[in-house]
């Protein structure tokens, strides 16, 4: 007989008791998401209407989606109630097929997909039952967690569905196309494609691909003749414009300079009154322009979109026009939301105009894709999407609504936000299935690793640029400015940071416009960069007559007065060194904690070259800078590469005047008036290379040492070698050979010339020689007249007799020996400098 366990029995029914308390709480959980859902999903429908239709029809058919999709989910919930109360020993067909829609958007979609998936949770996703667990246990486990994951990322789910809420759309367009009996897309066939979502391939062989222009750019005589030095100075006018990668063309200063059609330029200058470009477009249009794949890194709001458009539009317009069979796209710009894609459709159309030529369709999610497939079966040049949405658009009818075949152009923007989103998978998705040779360009506000490595994978030898407006000066420079308005004002005001300064420099600290900052307890150093010999001994003399000890080195000097003025800067303690900017060139002395630059700078390169004479290191440092109020270049440079806190915390009068100043001279050079000096180059320039460097890798300067005589413009074999990094003792550089001579002149003086011989020297070396940056910049250090004389002989060639002209010469003139000596010794040493960066660029443009 059997015996009843009442300790059994018990059990089993206090297990059910809580079973039934569990599944009260269920149906409660239930009823409170259902509510959410239904609220969610009554949003989503009413917003995703058509907004070609009324609002109350917009509304009615919303209504009957909400009425529909609920209607469905009752049923689910029904059966899923069902199965909660008994355990299933297997999956019903509903949940197979329901946990495969589910499967097919991990496939496709990743992070998007599993952030919309937070949508309808609870409805779709069927948890997997254990024979072991409560299934109940499972699905409310489940529920919780989506829950608590769908309230802990409610910020990226909002993000997602703001961005392309393909749920909702998948579910909207099966609904749009019931009924639709004249259209060829059946429900049961648009499924079964979104759930692969595999976009076609297309096999691509060179044979068979059309051919296409990409390049329309032709160089301006004024771009063209701009020096290498001139564009390096523009591009750090132009916010301080980074190329990476070869053959990036010159930036651009005028719309007229890019050959765009007069509708455009009447739009562009007349309509829209874009004056000038901005620099990313200064850049970035003639690059994209010449059929360059272009990666462009500039913040927010700088112009990026009309730096992609113009180019594509050109070259979409040079294309063959689509057939009756083709739809298109020519063009595809995806954005990551939606937003932004429709800002980007109204700016193409803003350009297109009346143009019947180039249609241009924005498909995106959160918008109904009925009206979307209508205008695209009309045909489309352009297409601007959102991923996911085009994804699905490419996969519709087999393909055969659009096709990624004759795209010739891809544009990427807001690419570090398409990755941010996890948009990866569908963007490599859409990239496989464009020709190869596609024209393809990535903006974006950043650039991470993930983004980089997607770029080479996918970009045919690009050019990076990047806008990087505050990133001139090193970030531990402190900037500052103080505008005078006479040399008196000046020099007092020297006077009194030099004071100041000394007396601050015992306390570790130094005082510089009323304003206390700190300084190397120790040891506090500052120099004062003036611009010329001249002042160099001037201001000299008045620090001494007013009590403060300079130590002062210019090329003029004495070698031996240089190293012995030298050696005590570096040695006494606080102390302070005026000198050229020139002289101070390559100057590493770690305690300069301050920098005067007294002589406003004419060049970005000069700038960043003294202000980075302190800061050395991981050390801070202040840089202040004494402005004549009609130094309006100096005025320029500042306020472009001071920093707006920087600003900010100086006086706001001096620092309206500082802008007006500014002003008057960008409006100056746009009017031809005025123009940023050429600059010396070379080393300046360089100087910002490795100043860049320096921020990334602070090591590298720790294992420079100290000052050594190269310094000093004094050259031995011995040091020159110390100095030669990698690429450096790569480039030869043969010695000068040159005659000096000393003549009387008709008025009893005495007259000096060297002959610098340069016809054999190898090319580069020969076009550095004779550059007219490099004869300028010996002209201006030591007052010394130079010029190009004689003709070139090819090698074997030689004069035939006297009447010849001789073979091309460099002729030195001077009053004094000591400035020719000189005169050689700089033009050895920017020969050099030329030389070195030559090699660094051509190692540079194999490295990419
Ligand atoms: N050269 C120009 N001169 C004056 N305004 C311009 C110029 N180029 C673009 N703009 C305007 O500046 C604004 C920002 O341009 P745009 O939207 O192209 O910037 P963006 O870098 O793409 O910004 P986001 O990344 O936010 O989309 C727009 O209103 C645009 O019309």
């Amino acid at each position: 007989m059997e015996t009843i366990d009442l300790k059994q029995t018990s059990d089993r029914e206090s297990l059910l008791e809580e079973r039934r308390k569990k599944l009260a709480r269920w149906k409660l959980k239930k009823a409170q998401f259902d509510a959410q859902k239904e609220k969610a999903l009554r949003n989503n429908i009413v917003t995703n209407s058509l907004e070609a239709k009324q609002p109350v029809e917009k509304f009615a058919v919303g209504q009957e989606q909400v009425k529909e999709n609920l209607r469905k989910r009752k049923n689910e919930l029904e059966k899923l109630d069902k199965r909660t109360s008994i355990k299933p020993s297997k999956k019903s067909k509903r949940s197979k097929r329901k946990e495969k829609i589910s499967f097919e958007f991990d496939d496709n979609d990743e992070a998007e997909a599993a952030s919309v998936f937070r949508l309808n949770e609870g409805f779709q996703k069927v948890p997997e039952y254990d024979d072991e667990k409560d299934p109940l246990d499972v699905f409310m486990t489940s529920l919780k967690t989506q829950e608590i994951s769908s309230k802990t990322t409610s910020h990226n789910v909002g993000n997602i569905l703001d961005v392309d809420d393909q749920m909702v759309e998948l579910e909207g367009a099966e609904d749009e196309n019931i009924g639709d009996t004249t259209d060829n897309f059946n429900i049961s066939k648009i499924a079964k494609l979104k759930a692969k979502k595999r976009v076609k391939q297309i096999n691509y062989s060179p044979e068979e691909l059309e051919r296409f222009q990409k390049n329309f750019y032709v160089e301006s005589e004024a771009v063209s003749s701009m020096t290498d030095i001139e564009v390096e100075e523009l591009r750090l006018s132009l916010d301080n414009i980074n190329i990476k990668g070869t053959g990036c063309p010159k930036p651009v200063t005028k719309w007229s300079q890019l050959g765009l059609s007069t509708d455009i330029m009447t739009l562009i200058t007349g309509k829209l009154h874009f004056d000038s470009l901005t620099p990313i477009q200064s850049q970035a249009l003639p690059a994209i322009m010449s059929g360059r794949d272009v990666i462009g890194i500039s913040k927010t709001g700088s112009g990026k979109t009309i730096s992609y458009l113009l180019p594509l539009l050109r070259q979409v317009k040079a294309q063959r026009s689509l057939s009756k069979h083709e739809t298109g796209p020519l063009g595809l710009i995806l954005a990551p939301t939606r937003e932004l894609a429709l800002q980007i459709h109204e700016e193409v159309t803003k350009f297109t105009g009346t143009d019947a030529s180039i249609r241009s369709v924005c498909c995106t999610g959160g918008s109904e894709m009925k009206k979307q497939i209508t205008d695209l079966k009309r045909g489309a040049e352009i297409v601007v999407a959102t991923p996911g949405r085009f994804i699905d658009i490419l996969t519709l009818n087999d393909g055969k609504l659009l096709s990624t075949k004759r795209i010739t152009f891809v544009i990427m923007d807001e690419a570090d936000r398409l990755f941010d989103l996890g948009f990866e998978p569908q963007i490599t998705q859409i990239m496989k299935t464009v020709r190869p040779d596609k024209q393809c360009v990535l903006f974006s506000a950043t650039f991470p690793n993930k983004l980089r490595s997607f770029a080479v994978r996918v970009l045919r030898s690009p050019i990076s640029i990047t806008i990087n407006s505050k990133g001139l000066v090193n970030e531990n420079v402190k900037q500052k400015f103080k505008i005078c308005h006479s040399d008196d004002e000046k020099f007092e005001n020297l006077i009194q940071i030099a004071h100041g300064g000394n007396k601050f420099f015992d306390e570790g600290q130094t005082e510089i416009d009323g304003e206390t900052s700190d300084l190397d307890e120790t040891d506090a150093k500052a120099i004062i960069f003036v611009s010329s010999q001249q002042i160099c001994d001037l201001i000299s003399k008045k620090l001494t007559n007013a009590g403060i000890v300079a130590y002062a080195i210019h090329a003029g000097k004495p070698y031996q007065e240089r190293l012995m003025n030298l050696e005590k800067f570096k040695r006494e303690k606080n102390s302070i060194l005026l000198c050229t900017e020139v002289l101070s060139r390559g100057l590493n002395v770690p305690e300069v904690s301050l920098v005067i630059i007294y002589n406003a700078v004419k060049t970005f390169a000069q700038y960043v070259h003294t202000t980075g004479r302190t800061a050395r290191g991981s050390r801070s440092g202040t840089a202040i800078t004494l402005l004549l109020n009609d130094e309006l270049s100096g005025a320029y440079i500042l306020t472009k590469a001071m920093r707006d806190d920087e600003l900010k915390a100086s006086d706001p009068l001096q620092v309206k005047e500082l802008h007006e100043m500014s002003d008057k001279f960008e409006s100056g050079m746009k009017k031809g008036k005025f123009r940023l000096s050429k600059g010396f180059g070379g080393k300046g320039l360089e100087n910002i290379k490795s100043k860049r460097e320096e921020v990334r890798n602070k090591d590298l300067e720790l294992k420079k040492g100290n000052i050594n005589n190269d310094e000093l413009g004094h050259k031995s074999d011995r040091t020159q070698n110390e100095h030669v990094s990698e690429p450096e003792s790569s480039a030869s550089i043969p010695k000068l050979e040159y005659e000096l001579f000393k003549e009387p002149t008709t008025h009893g003086s005495v007259i000096f010339y060297a002959k610098v011989h340069i016809n054999d020297l190898p090319q580069i070396v020969r076009w550095e020689a004779t550059k007219n940056t490099t004869l300028l910049f010996i002209k201006h250090e030591t007052g010394c007249s130079i010029t190009n004389k004689g003709k070139f002989y090819p090698e074997g060639k030689e004069p035939n007799n006297t009447a010849d002209e001789p073979k091309l010469y460099l002729l030195i003139e001077g009053q004094d020996e000591k400035d020719i000596q000189l005169s050689i010794e700089l033009l050895e040493q920017k020969v050099k400098e030329g030389v070195i960066k030559a090699a660094n660029l051509s190692l540079k443009s194999t490295k990419y």
